[in-house]
């Protein structure tokens, strides 16, 4: 999936009404009913005589349904009436959508089930498994997604609806189900609409739901004289219509008075921290308490950046228009947005790709089609330990030996023959048995530390490995920086450097280090502050964007580690990954990371596909790693290691 900016966005929308010939009016008429579409399945799935939901012991457990229940366990969200919300969760992403939906996430953690009466996943180890359709039942097993109507997925995917499903026979005829509401009678909605595209969005949306049965007030951010273009089209239609209208700071308006909110007022084009109305109403809707409906980005976003302006609607769904936006991806953005619903309206995909968008979100299918990874990761039946390749990792130091090892066991795991771990020689008594799969090969470390006189032995070892990793625990040392110029220059197999390394890199010019193989650096914010000379507020400002630059600026396959973590190639391509937990956020996990990714250079994997589907890899490991434990909060590296 491609990821766009608001500039990119802009190109598209031109050239679809300019080149193509499609009216702007009728993309904006796409727009609304994508919005109202995915309101009215909201209010279906909450149904009509809703109360609160019996709730969640957690903060993150949302109800909005009556009869919902919110099921134990942290994270769990149920939206529907009638749903049942995972219990027994201890992950946030176990999410049941759909009325009489029944997640269970206790079971099958991470599940997602969407439609009326969908059975998600059961017992599915896997986040990915989800199940869309009604009557739709998520077979058992790990990443299997089904979404058509009485579609059974086993352990596949099923897109089709029928399946084993019993057809009434002869003659039918079916409506627009999508835009209907059967019991529309306790709704109210409200239309924040701002004076742009945005707003005109929310008002053909307004029409919709109206249409639906669904009470809708439209609230002005500025008068409506001032809309002009499609915007003014769609505010006369409204009009029209007989669709109440308020202007805001001239008519009394109370956002609590309604059932749900839909935040038209600022999209792409807006600049800077809202101002005037534009933030008194977004900080009344946020107090509200009401659920909130962004079109295309929550006001107040960065579209690019995903920082948030204040004040930021914090929706609970957005309805994305035609392309994701960076800033939906990127922390605090990610946060605001809530769920992010992608809706086609009319701008052709092939745009992107003709125009060779940078940045997708990371999913099995860019890792098999842009990056060309077997994600299948099947071996050869007459495959052998020579046949994966052998890893040589320079890292440990007396105080951080656990750190090596950790690394020297992902590498194992992450399915490459051999690893051979040089640590100063002081070491080995202490990691002797650890790992009984590793080879140890101590250097003269003396004291327990590296000095730079082990560059020599270090090269002599990488001279039959086929990737080297280092810095995990390594420290600082005399002579550090001639010490990792050699290793850089003289070794003939791609580099991978993380920790202690890359503080190394950042206090030299490596910019003149002569290169004949691929680097992979995988800084955290703060190590990434400091190989670019600033501050980790400023990385974290733009991840996407700094990513990008840097790998091209360094001739460098880039890391940049955190939630939602960025890929980014020396030729200016960048994946954003969303596997992985907050309960990753613990020590070691990085260290856990470089193993796996190193384990994958050495099986063969180039350094784009190694390091995109390492990270890929290794946060659904942290996934299943949280879901095994009572509380998330309790995983360690180890534990990311076992899970893969
Ligand atoms: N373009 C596309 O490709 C497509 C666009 N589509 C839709 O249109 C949206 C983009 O629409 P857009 O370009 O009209 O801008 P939009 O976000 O409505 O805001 C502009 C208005 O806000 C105002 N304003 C700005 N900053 C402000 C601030 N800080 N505080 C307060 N006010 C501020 C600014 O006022 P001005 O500064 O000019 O006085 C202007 O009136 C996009 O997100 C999507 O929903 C899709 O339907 C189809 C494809
Ligand atoms: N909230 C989170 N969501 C997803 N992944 C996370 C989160 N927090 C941390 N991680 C991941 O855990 C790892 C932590 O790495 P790092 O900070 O280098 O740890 P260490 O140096 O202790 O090994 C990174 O891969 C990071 O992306
Ligand atoms: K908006």
């Amino acid at each position: 999936m491609d990821v766009v900016t608001a500039e990119e966005m802009r190109a598209f929308d031109r050239e679809t009404i300019e080149r193509l010939g499609i009216p702007a009016i009728a993309l904006m008429e796409n727009a609304g009913r994508a919005i109202a579409e995915e309101v009215i399945a909201l209010c279906r799935r909450r149904g009509a005589g809703a109360g609160g939901g019996t709730g969640s012991a957690d903060a993150a457990g949302r109800s909005y349904g009556a009869g919902a229940l919110g099921g134990a366990g942290g994270g769990t969200q149920s939206y529907g009436a009638g749903a049942v919300g995972g219990t027994g969760s201890a992950d946030a992403e176990g999410r049941s959508y759909g009325a009489g939906a029944v997640g269970v996430g206790g079971v099958g953690g991470g599940m997602q089930s969407y439609g009326a009466g969908a059975v998600g996943g059961i017992g599915s180890a896997d986040a990915a498994g989800r199940s869309y359709g009604a009557g739709a039942v998520g077979g058992v097993g790990g990443g299997m997604q089904s979404y058509g109507a009485g579609a059974m997925g086993g352990g596949t995917q099923s897109y089709a609806a029928g399946g084993p499903a019993i057809q009434p026979p002869g003659f039918s005829v079916s409506a627009d189900p999508a835009l209907t509401l059967t019991a529309a009678g306790g709704e109210h909605w409200l239309v924040l609409a701002g004076k742009g595209n945005n707003g005109g969005d929310g008002l053909a949306a307004a029409r919709h739901l109206r249409e639906a049965g669904i009470a809708v007030t439209l609230v002005y951010a500025a008068a409506p004289e001032s809309l002009a273009g499609e915007a003014a089209l769609q505010r006369d239609a409204a009009a029209a219509m007989g669709i109440p209208a308020v202007v805001y700071g001239r008519d009394a308006v109370d956002l609590a008075a309604c059932s749900g909110i839909i935040d038209a007022l600022l999209g792409t084009g807006s600049a800077g921290a809202p101002r005037g109305a534009y933030a008194e109403l977004i900080a009344a809707a946020n107090a509200s308490g009401r659920l909130i409906v962004s079109a295309d980005i929550p006001s107040g976003l960065d579209a690019d950046t995903g920082e948030t302006h204040e004040p930021c609607i914090h929706a609970s769904v957005t309805v994305c228009l035609a392309f994701l936006k960076r800033g939906l991806l990127q922390y605090p953005g990610a946060g605001a947005a809530g769920q992010v619903v992608v809706r086609s309206i009319g701008i052709p995909a092939a745009l992107a790709r003709e125009s060779g968008v940078p940045v997708s979100l990371l999913t099995p299918e860019v890792l098999r089609t842009r990056l060309q990874v077997d994600v299948s990761r099947r071996r050869s039946p007459e495959g052998h330990k020579g046949t994966y390749g052998h890893v040589l990792l320079a890292a440990g130091s007396l105080r951080m030996s656990g750190a090596g090892l950790l690394c020297a066991r992902a590498a194992l795991r992450a399915g490459c023959g051999l690893v051979t771990w040089a640590l100063p020689d002081k070491l080995l008594p202490y990691v002797i048995g650890c790992a009984p799969e590793l080879m140890l090969a101590p250097v003269s470390g003396g004291d327990g530390e590296w000095n730079a006189g082990t560059a020599a032995e270090v090269l002599q070892l990488s001279g039959s490995r086929d990737c080297m990793a280092v810095g995990p625990g390594l420290g600082r040392f005399e002579g550090d920086t001639d010490w990792l110029r050699r290793l850089w220059e003289e070794t003939d197999s791609p580099l991978i450097i993380d920790a202690d390394a890359l503080n190394i890199l950042a206090d030299a010019d490596y910019g003149s280090w002569s290169r004949r193989h691929p680097v992979i650096l995988t800084p955290h914010p703060g190590e990434m502050a400091r190989l670019a000379g600033t501050s980790t507020a400023q990385v974290q400002r733009d991840r996407i964007g700094l990513a990008l630059s840097y790998a091209a600026a360094h001739g460098v396959i880039l890391v940049l580690k955190g939630a939602h973590t960025v890929i980014a190639t020396p030729e200016g391509q960048a994946y954003v990954n969303i596997t992985g937990h907050p309960g990753m956020g613990t020590g070691g996990a990085g260290d856990v990371l470089t193993g796996i990714i190193s384990g994958l250079l050495a099986q063969g994997l180039d350094a784009a596909q190694a390091a995109a589907f390492g990270v890929y890899l290794h946060g659904l490991a942290g996934e299943r790693a949280a879901r095994k434990r009572d509380n998330p909060a309790a995983l360690i590296a180890g534990d990311i290691i076992e899970a893969l």
